[in-house]
């Protein structure tokens, strides 16, 4: 039996949509505009484009986007300054600092500058503990939308044999603690992990977030099984043309759907959703902010 395809896109503007009727009821209500800040440094070009979609999404929502662009040979000191700037600006309820960033550049020293109560990308210090601790945090935002797809697939997920397969600080390891928090029995797998493919086989829920095309064949998945895929490789395309590429994720994604029971496509699954919990993100962080309750629907 055909998988059901999870429409990222279709979901991911149904979460926009439930964003910006929560942004018009903060201004018509309490005349509050939710402010998300993003910062690029350097001229990445796939960064350049999620950086240009984050700001036009913020605005399509009613929210106000803050863009700062910086040239890739900015000093450390300069990026922590603006960081600095920005925790103390009232109108500012988010930040995100676009990764990967220039190599001269602690990541974590500047992901930790960022205002925890601010940290829309989920990745500082005290948001991983709170998670890992079933503590109320900012989640980051492509396992949100991950689990955002699960709970619509199943419903409860209690009870489930989940295998995560990657283990990021950004994807695989929140994932897990998501999923664990959903009462999942939970596999973080990765690169050194002996035969996943029976791992994999016994899995309810597979999260593939490793970062290698097409790693997981079908015959690894169990019939009926949830397939969310995480990866975004460019692949050369030759049966395109010559010099032409193509997105794939890290499933074989027409073997896989053969088999499964739900399965994202790439692109157009999770990718979208990445954004959409973000412009979420921010609204939940404005709400905190202002002692507001939170949007529902939009949390973990
Ligand atoms: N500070 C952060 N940096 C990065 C994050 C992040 O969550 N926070 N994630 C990624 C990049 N990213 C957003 O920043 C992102 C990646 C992919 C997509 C997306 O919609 N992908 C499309 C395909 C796009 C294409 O055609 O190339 C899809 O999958 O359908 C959105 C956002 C790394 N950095």
């Amino acid at each position: 039996m055909a998988a059901r395809i999870i429409d990222g896109k279709a979901f991911a503007a149904n979460v926009r949509e439930k964003v910006a009727g929560h942004v018009a009821r903060l201004k018509a209500d309490h005349d509050i505009t939710p402010g998300l800040a993003v910062v690029l440094v350097g001229e990445d070009p796939a960064s350049q484009v999620y950086v240009r979609n984050k700001g036009k999404q913020t605005v399509e929502c009613g929210m106000q986007s803050f863009e700062h662009k910086l040239p890739d040979d900015t000093p450390e000191a300069d990026l922590l300054a603006l960081v600095q700037q920005l925790n103390a600006d009232p109108a500012v309820h988010g930040i995100l600092v676009q990764l990967p960033l220039p190599s001269h550049m602690n990541s974590d020293a500047v992901i930790n500058a960022i205002d925890p109560a601010k940290d829309v990308d989920g990745f500082h210090i005290s948001n991983v503990g709170l998670l890992g601790t079933g503590q109320k945090s900012m989640v980051p935002c492509t396992p949100l939308g991950c689990l955002m797809m699960l709970r619509d697939v199943h419903g409860s997920l209690s009870g489930m044999n989940a295998v995560v397969i990657g283990r990021s600080n950004i994807v695989g390891k929140p994932m897990a603690q998501l999923l664990l928090g959903e009462s999942c029995t939970v596999t973080i797998a990765h690169s050194r992990t002996k035969d996943l493919a029976s791992v994999v086989r016994g899995a309810d829920i597979v999260v593939a977030a490793v970062g290698r095309p097409q790693m997981v064949p079908g015959d690894w998945i169990k019939p009926g099984a949830t397939v969310i895929d995480v990866g975004i490789n460019r692949i050369d395309a030759p049966e395109k043309g010559e010099g032409k590429t193509r997105l794939v994720g890290d499933v074989d994604y027409d073997s896989c759907a053969e088999v499964a029971g739900a399965i994202t496509p790439v692109p157009g699954g999770v990718g979208p959703m990445t954004i959409a919990c973000l412009l979420a993100n921010t609204v939940t962080a404005c709400c905190r902010a202002n002692g507001l309750p939170e949007p529902e629907g939009l949390t973990a």
